[in-house]
């Protein structure tokens, strides 16, 4: 068996395509654009890379893009207050704090400072209870990027068997979350669960987020699984100097064994953009009050 290769790059452009006709369309009839703002504190280099992207993919999208850039001594307070800044402006839309934050502020005080109503990561403790209940609200958008791949691959998600392997709050939980919701039988697996390559065999769907690479091996897998790799782990290269980035999943050996799998890179990273400028589509029609159908992205 060779599995078929999930193409995140260009489901996550045709997802941009749709919100920038979108995002044209509430222009017309809020008068104004959608607007994203994105907060980074530090300079860890693949954060600016991160941000930079969001930068311009917001623009590229007919949105609004505000970004903030405060230096590694910026005290907790600080920072807060520039997310008190963003609650009250009303050209704000979406609020975005990049993640790592420097290690002497806390992530949990800042992210609840985000007004839910703007949170579009989806990481407010408001709208993870939202998830959690099933209510509408931001989801987290690597997780949601993920669950799009997967219905689009498979459709309905009923009664198959999910392994989400990492229980981070930005992905591995909101990936169960989801999963359920799609009626799911969901497994949670992490660093104490035993006997990791049974679980994996069992499952029908199994998504890696543990941020270690080629962890999860070709024959773990159930023949035929869909396998959605969310590790992004830069590793040495072949050349001396070079460096690579590999998923969590050992790619070569799934692809032996898999129905389906995303690669790394362009399958799961790029629809984290591409669901953020979803999810500030989302909440620019709401703030204006604009009525956006269900279904339309
Ligand atoms: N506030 C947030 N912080 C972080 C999030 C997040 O969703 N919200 N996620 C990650 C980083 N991230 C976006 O911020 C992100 C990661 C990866 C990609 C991506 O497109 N990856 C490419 C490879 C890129 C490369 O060459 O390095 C791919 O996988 O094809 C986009 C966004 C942590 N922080």
């Amino acid at each position: 068996m060779t599995a078929e290769i999930i193409d995140g790059k260009a489901f996550a452009l045709d997802l941009r395509e749709r919100v920038a006709a979108l995002s044209a369309d509430f222009a017309a009839k809020a008068g104004r654009q959608p607007g994203l703002a994105v907060v980074l504190v530090g300079d860890d280099p693949a954060s600016q890379v991160y941000v930079r992207a969001k930068g311009k993919a917001t623009l590229a999208a007919g949105m609004l893009s505000f970004e903030h850039r405060l230096p590694a001594s910026a005290s907790e307070d600080e920072v807060r207050a520039l997310v008190e800044q963003l609650n009250a402006d009303a050209a704000v839309d979406g609020i975005l704090v990049q993640l790592p934050l420097p290690d002497h502020i806390d992530e949990h005080a800042v992210i609840t400072a985000i007004d839910a109503g703007k949170d579009v990561d989806g990481f407010t403790p408001e709208n993870v209870g939202r998830l959690a209940s099933g209510l509408d609200g931001f989801v987290p958008c690597t997780p949601l990027g993920c669950l799009m791949l997967l219905k689009d691959r498979i459709g309905d998600l009923a009664g198959l068997d999910a392994i989400v392997i990492g229980r981070s709050n930005i992905v591995g939980k909101p990936m169960a979350a989801l999963l359920l919701g799609a009626s799911c039988t969901v497994t949670i697996a992490h660093s104490k669960t035993r006997d990791l390559p049974a679980k994996v065999r069992a499952a029908d769907i199994v998504v890696a987020a543990v941020g270690r690479p080629g962890m999860i091996k070709g024959d773990w897998l159930k023949p035929g699984a869909t396998v959605i790799d969310v590790g992004i782990n830069r590793i040495a290269g072949d050349e001396p100097g070079t460096t690579r980035l590999v998923g969590d999943v050992d790619f070569a050996g799934a692809m032996a064994h898999a129905g389906a799998i995303t690669p790394v890179p362009g399958g799961v990273g790029p629809m984290t953009i591409a669901v953020l400028l979803r999810n500030t589509l989302v909440a620019a029609h709401r703030r204006a009050g604009v009525a956006l159908a269900r279904d339309a992205i």
